[in-house]
C-alpha cells in the first residue's frame, strides 16, 4: 500500500500535506505515504495580481497534472483555494475538521481593529477583507500584499503597513499564533468560503484512493463547506469575488451568514438564515438569493463593469 501526495512547497501547503500524511499513517499503519513537492504557476507568479493570470486555479493545475500522470494519488488543498468546479476527471474527497475559521489581525502597535489610528495602512490583497474593512473603517488605507504567510509578515515587519490581515488557521498551523493581535469575530469579518478547512482531491473514479482516505472526512465540516461552496457557485464561482460565507451546524440545523461588498466600502449586502443539515446546497443557494435581494446583483454588475 502506497499513496503519493502532491503538494505545493509553501510552508503552509507542506504543513497541510504532512498533516494528511500523519492522519493516513495513523489510520493505516502499514501504508507508505510520500510527498511529491511541486512548484505551481501561481507560486512562480506571486507578484502578479491574482485575477491577471487566471485566479487561484493556477495554484492547483500542476498538482492535478501529477494526478493525471499517475505520479501522485491525491492532492491536499486549503478549501479556501479550491475552485467550486473542478476540471473534468477530478473529484473532491474528504474534508478534514475545520480549524479556527476566523481572520486575524497582526498589529505591532494597536490592540484592536477599532484602536488602529485614523488612516492606518492595512495589508491585504483580498477583496473580501477589503470590502469588510472598508464597511467598518472607511478611513483605513488598503495596501495589496501577496505571497506566502512569511513574506506577508516580513512586509509588515519592514513597516510597509500598520496591520496585516491573515487567516488565523494558517498562522496557527505555522506555529505563529503568538503574532496574532486579535482574532476577528465573524460578525466583524466574515471568513471566506471554505476557510480553515483542508480538503483532499483525487482522480475521479479512483475508488482505491477514495476508500483509503475516506476515514479522514469530518462530516460536520464537510456539510458546512458544501453549503458555503454552493453559495459561491450560485454567484458565479469566481474565488476572487469580495464574497464571504460561513455555515455552522447545530444538531440538524445548519445556519449560515453571507456577505458581499464593494472593496471601496460604498455598498454591501448581507444575509443570514437557517436550513436543514440534510440539504446544505439548498441553504447556500438561498444565501446567494438573499444576498442578491440585499444588493449583490448591483454589486456584481459594478464589479463586472470595473474589471
Ligand atoms: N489564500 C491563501 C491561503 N489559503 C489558505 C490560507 C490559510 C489557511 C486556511 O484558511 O485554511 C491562506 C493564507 C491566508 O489567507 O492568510
Amino acid at each position: 500500500m502506497k499513496l503519493v501526495i502532491a503538494t505545493r512547497q509553501s510552508p503552509l501547503a507542506l504543513w497541510q500535506a504532512e498533516h494528511v500524511r500523519d492522519r493516513l499513517l495513523a489510520q493505516h499503519p502499514q501504508m507508505q505515504v510520500e510527498l511529491l513537492k511541486l512548484t505551481t504557476e501561481g507560486d512562480r507568479r506571486l507578484d502578479a495580481p491574482l485575477a491577471a493570470f487566471g485566479g487561484k486555479g493556477l495554484f492547483i493545475k500542476e498538482l492535478e497534472q501529477a494526478l493525471l500522470d499517475g505520479r501522485a494519488d491525491l492532492a491536499v488543498h486549503s478549501m479556501k483555494d479550491v475552485p467550486v468546479t473542478l476540471p473534468e476527471g477530478f473529484a473532491l474527497g474528504p474534508i478534514l475538521q475545520r480549524a479556527d475559521v476566523r481572520d486575524a489581525l497582526v498589529m505591532p502597535q494597536a490592540v484592536t481593529l477599532d484602536a488602529l489610528p485614523q488612516g492606518a495602512r492595512v495589508g491585504t490583497a483580498s477583496q473580501r477583507r477589503q470590502a469588510q474593512l472598508a464597511a467598518r473603517r472607511p478611513d483605513l488605507s488598503i495596501h495589496p500584499v501577496r505571497g506566502n504567510v512569511g513574506t506577508r509578515l516580513q512586509r509588515l515587519d519592514e513597516g510597509r503597513f500598520e496591520a496585516l490581515v491573515l487567516a488565523a488557521a494558517g498562522l496557527d498551523r505555522l506555529g505563529l499564533s503568538a503574532r496574532i493581535t486579535q482574532r476577528l469575530d465573524p460578525a466583524d469579518m466574515l471568513p471566506a468560503v471554505g476557510q480553515g478547512a483542508v480538503g483532499i482531491e483525487y482522480r475521479a473514479g479512483d475508488h482505491q484512493t477514495a476508500d483509503w482516505v475516506a476515514p479522514l472526512n469530518h462530516l460536520e465540516t464537510a456539510t458546512c463547506v458544501r453549503a458555503e461552496r454552493a453559495l459561491s457557485q450560485a454567484l458565479g464561482g469566481d474565488c476572487t469575488l469580495p464574497l464571504a460565507g460561513y455555515a455552522q451546524l447545530d444538531g440538524d440545523q445548519l445556519s449560515m451568514r453571507a456577505f458581499m461588498g464593494m472593496p471601496d466600502g460604498s455598498a454591501h449586502a448581507r444575509w443570514q438564515g437557517q436550513g436543514s443539515a440534510s440539504a446544505p446546497e439548498a441553504l447556500g443557494e438561498a444565501a446567494a438569493q438573499g444576498l442578491r435581494a440585499d444588493g449583490a446583483t448591483a454589486i456584481l454588475e459594478r464589479l463586472r463593469a470595473e474589471s
